[in-house]
């Protein structure tokens, strides 16, 4: 896919919902900051010294050498694009919301499935993540490592025997890795078990973030949990230490869905069939109305109280019913009671093909 495509389409591979665990884990992120050695980090760069990192990503991505590591990557100045084309790639999670800040020194670069991007000039002169579908962080982290190694065939990256890879942020020294899931938990909610588990969470030296990250809410039940710890442990514990708590969290959650099913059977089953109803045939709805109805929909197909709605459908209408893409579909800009009209319309449309 082009970058031009990836703008135009809603979907990515990691909304398949065909991973493993994919009913509660929507999705895993494993992504890397480096450096470029003797180059202030971003926040200290002035134009020249930006184009001058944005040059070596450039030579390094078409390095022939390295191009089976990297498998075919396009580079895009954020400048480039327009201001809906580039909320686009946030809504569809391939760049943070931060890299839309001062855009004219910054690069993305993409990978043709869209498993890979590149943040270029955000926190730091490379984010290099990999996004994968269900809990797939071990596979997530490979993608990202032969990417580095690709990379570092050319690039020299700023990297200290004693504590490892430099960071423009003390919190990313060392292996400069964040590895996250983003998880749906509308039983632990339900069941008023969610406050606790989180806490737990951040107990046991994890953050737990919302829909787009850093500062943002948790929208339709969904969570972002990522380690807090990038220094004094590797790669691997890293990894390893996030899957186990995920599938722990995981287990709670089935627990907390079948206690609901066995004690409170018709609340969940009217709150599965309103919200198909209200996703159905309403007029008016609001994107936080929508994620809520979602969340619902959700929970009643991975607890199969409903069945002929794909989960896949569910992951890119998250990303067609926010306001970028609304803009994009309707070729204007709408008022926000216009996007609720033209959003309610759009879901009407998808769920009259339904075989439900
Ligand atoms: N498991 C995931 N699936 C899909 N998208 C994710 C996942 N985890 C994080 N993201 C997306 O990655 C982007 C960055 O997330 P976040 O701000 O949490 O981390 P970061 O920028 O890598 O770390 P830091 O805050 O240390 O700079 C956001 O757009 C977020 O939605």
């Amino acid at each position: 896919m082009t970058l031009r495509e990836t703008v135009n389409n809603a979907h990515s591979h990691w909304m398949d919902a065909d991973g493993p665990e994919s009913e509660i884990i929507i999705s895993s992120r494993v992504r890397v900051a480096r450096n470029l050695a003797g180059i202030p980090f971003p926040h200290l760069l002035n134009k020249e010294n930006s184009e001058k990192v944005i040059h070596a990503v450039r030579l390094a991505i078409s390095n022939k050498e390295a191009s089976e590591l990297l498998g075919g990557l396009e580079l895009s100045s954020l400048g480039e694009l327009s201001p809906l084309e580039r909320q686009i790639l946030v809504d569809k999670h391939l760049i943070s919301p931060d890299l839309l800040n001062d855009f004219q020194r910054k690069a993305v670069v993409l990978r043709e499935d869209e498993v890979v991007s590149i943040m270029v000039n955000e926190e730091d002169h490379l984010r290099i993540q990999c996004i994968l579908p269900g809990l797939q962080l071990k596979e997530a982290w490979d993608v990202v490592n032969r990417v580095d190694d690709g990379l570092e065939k050319t690039l020299d990256y700023a990297f200290s025997e004693k504590v490892g890879y430099l960071t423009s942020c003390p919190t990313n020294v060392g292996t400069g890795m964040r590895a996250s899931v983003m998880i749906h938990l509308p039983g632990l909610k339900l069941a008023k078990q969610l406050a606790g588990v989180l806490n737990a969470i951040n107990k046991l030296g994890l953050t737990v973030r919302g829909l787009y990250g850093e500062g943002t809410e948790a929208l339709g039940d969904l969570f972002q949990i990522s380690n807090q710890i990038t220094l004094g442990q590797s790669e691997e514990e890293i990894i390893n230490n996030l899957i186990s708590i995920a599938r722990q969290i995981l287990a709670q959650e089935q627990a907390a869905r079948r206690n609901l099913y066995k004690d409170r059977r018709e609340v969940i089953e009217d709150r599965v069939f309103r919200a198909f109803g209200a996703l159905k045939y309403a007029r008016i709805l609001s994107s936080e109305e929508a994620m809520r109805l979602f969340s619902d929909l959700r929970l009643g197909v991975e607890m199969k109280i409903i069945s002929g709605i794909p989960v896949r459908l569910l992951n890119e209408l998250m990303v067609k019913i926010r306001p970028a893409f609304i803009t994009k579909m309707a070729g204007r800009e709408l008022t926000p009671y216009q996007r609720d009209i033209f959003r309610a319309g759009l879901i009407r449309r998808e769920f009259a093909n339904l075989p439900v």
